[in-house]
């Protein structure tokens, strides 16, 4: 007899009576697989299809108060289930195999290959969810090559210079007249600028395109408008604003299991309305760096070009190249970069470098209002390096004397670190944490309590950047992971501390804020980094 005889003889009730049966089987087997688990650890209950996906909706989806408040029940070693099981460890020594830098490691990649990536078009591309080995250090090769050369560094610095006069520009004309100031009307939102500032520098340093997102904020502030073209305007906020949405789906994508994401109403709205946005972005990528390509290729062979990524990526292992690479790994690599890899070296350096940074620097505004005496220390440190000279550019000099600001960085994301978890999974079994693990495990190490851990820290919630200033100070191995470690330690960190550096010390040498609200704290929405949501200033010209 088919299958199609025996359904068509069954009614409503002994569908539904069917469907019960296989659900309950579902869960029978989800609840023997969980409670006969290997090395089964404290953590909370998971729900079958969703994980723990309902608690972190409890705790409003922030990273910080869901393993915050799991942290402190469980302590430093527990699991929590979300898109996979993920031992969760706070103990710097448990990392030192995680955070290993070398090739022989077994934690090489962040995440398995997972389907809701592949459907974002994310999966195996790029570095930072690159799970293809082969690939990531193919792009890390030659992405490593353009941010760390020489030229790349001084064109950031003029970057961040230039960037700096257009955001001062803008604040003077909304913020800095007398009759605003009387008003009492001199209230900006660091946050907002920020994340606006960081991102005109980080599209210009990658395709050597200029974005207007500073440009368009102010136009929103008031009536006053910017000389550029409303189009150009329009369209750069339009990119920024798409580029954040795409960053806020993917722990969609990455945790919330396919069925939910393609059938369930709520879900798949979002779903849909997030794969278009990423094509959206990837057309627009795309078409940077078409052009980008036909400018390289008609510009003769004996004619300098930019030193943007942009060009740099697309230039690598080619004629331009002085760098000429055929080997990475010991494997043969003599090819330049497709399109597709550029693309996603492109996305890299928009994800990982605009946000990160923006935040901090909000964090820092916050922190330095709330610690006066710090302040003062910062501002003596700027007045002395620049000799009281406000308008001339900062140079790579300057930048390496500025000790004190460089701790008050530090000690700012070790209070409140931008990215609060990194993540590892294990290709081979491996004991961790005392435990004999299968390959397979994800595991997540846990900044936020790492820095604030007694065992390493001195005093830890105390903020005192001078801990930094004291001779020869080093933390305890991976006991300070602002930037993470081993192999995939972040490729960006010389170039954001430049940015966080020289942006401070800009601000500071003319600027002071006063917090709106000092009973506040810090405003976030903590995914996976801690962003800032708004932080309402008054500025004043230090005079
Ligand atoms: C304050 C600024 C920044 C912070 C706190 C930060 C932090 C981090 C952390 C914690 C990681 C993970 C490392 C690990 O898993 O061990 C990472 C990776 C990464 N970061 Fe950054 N980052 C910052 C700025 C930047 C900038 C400016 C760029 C590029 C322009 C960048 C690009 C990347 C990339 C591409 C990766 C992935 C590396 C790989 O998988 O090989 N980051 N970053």
């Amino acid at each position: 007899m088919s299958f199609h005889k025996i359904f068509s003889g069954l009614g409503i009730n002994d569908f539904l009576s069917f469907i019960g049966v296989l659900l309950i089987i579902y869960i029978t087997q989800y609840y023997y697989k969980y409670f006969t688990r290997v090395n089964p650890l404290p953590g909370p209950l998971p729900f079958p299809f969703v994980g723990n996906l309902p608690q972190f909706m409890l705790y409003k989806v922030s990273t910080r108060e869901f393993f915050g408040a799991y942290q402190k029940k469980y302590g430093d070693l527990y699991e929590v289930y979300l898109g996979a099981r993920r031992i969760i460890l706070s103990r710097a020594e448990d990392t030192d195999k995680l955070l290993m830098p070398s090739t022989k490691s077994h934690y090489m990649t962040r995440l398995p290959y997972m389907q809701g990536l592949e459907e974002i078009g994310m999966m195996g591309k790029g570095l930072i969810l690159n799970h293809n080995l082969k690939s990531w250090r193919f792009n890390r090769q030659f992405f490593t090559q353009a941010i760390l050369s020489p030229k790349f560094s001084q064109e950031a610095i003029v970057m961040t210079n230039k960037m700096f006069l257009e955001m001062e520009d803008y604040w003077d004309r909304l913020y800095l007249k007398e009759e605003v100031i009387k008003k009492n009307k001199n209230v900006l939102d660091v946050a907002s600028w920020l994340s606006r500032f960081t991102n005109d520098v980080i599209v210009a340093l990658t395709t050597g395109e200029r974005s207007y997102t500073m440009a368009g904020y102010f136009n929103d502030q008031g009536e006053e408008k910017t000389d550029h073209p409303p189009a150009i305007v329009e369209d750069s906020e339009r990119f920024v604003k798409s580029l954040r949405s795409h960053f806020d789906s993917l722990i969609m994508f990455m945790f919330v299991n396919p069925f939910i994401r393609h059938y369930i109403p709520f879900f798949k709205g979002k779903s849909d309305e997030s794969l278009r946005n990423a094509k959206f972005l990837y057309d627009k990528v795309d078409s940077i760096i078409k052009r980008r390509r036909e400018k390289i290729e008609n510009t003769p062979l004996d004619k300098p070009l930019p030193h943007d990524m942009l060009t740099s990526v697309i230039t690598a292992n080619t004629p331009r190249d002085i760098n000429y690479t055929k080997t990475v790994g010991g494997e043969s690599m003599d090819r330049p970069m497709t399109d597709l890899e550029i693309r996603h070296i492109m996305f890299d350096t928009f994800i990982g470098g605009t946000d990160t940074t923006a935040n901090l620097i909000s964090f820092i505004v916050y922190y330095l209002a709330h610690y006066p005496d710090v302040k003062r220390k910062v501002v003596e440190e700027i007045d002395r390096v620049f000799q009281d000279d406000k308008t001339r550019p900062i140079t790579e000099k300057d930048l390496n004397q500025f000790k004190y600001i460089d701790a008050v960085i530090k000690e700012v994301d070790r209070v409140f670190p931008v990215s609060n978890m990194l993540q590892r999974y294990g290709t081979a079994p491996d004991e961790i944490a005392g435990y004999k693990w299968p390959s397979g495990t994800m595991f997540q190490v846990n900044a936020i309590s790492i820095h604030k851990s007694k065992d390493y820290w001195e005093d830890p919630e105390t903020f005192n950047p001078d801990r930094w200033m004291v001779e020869g100070f080093e933390p305890k191995k991976n006991s300070f992971i602002m930037f993470g470690g081993g192999l995939r330690v972040c490729p960006g960190r010389k170039l954001a501390m430049i940015e966080l550096v020289a942006l401070m010390a800009l601000i500071y040498r003319k600027y002071d804020f006063d917090l709106v609200n000092m009973e506040a704290p810090l405003q976030v929405k903590s995914g996976i980094i801690s962003a800032c949501t708004q932080l309402l200033v008054k500025v004043k010209s230090r005079n």
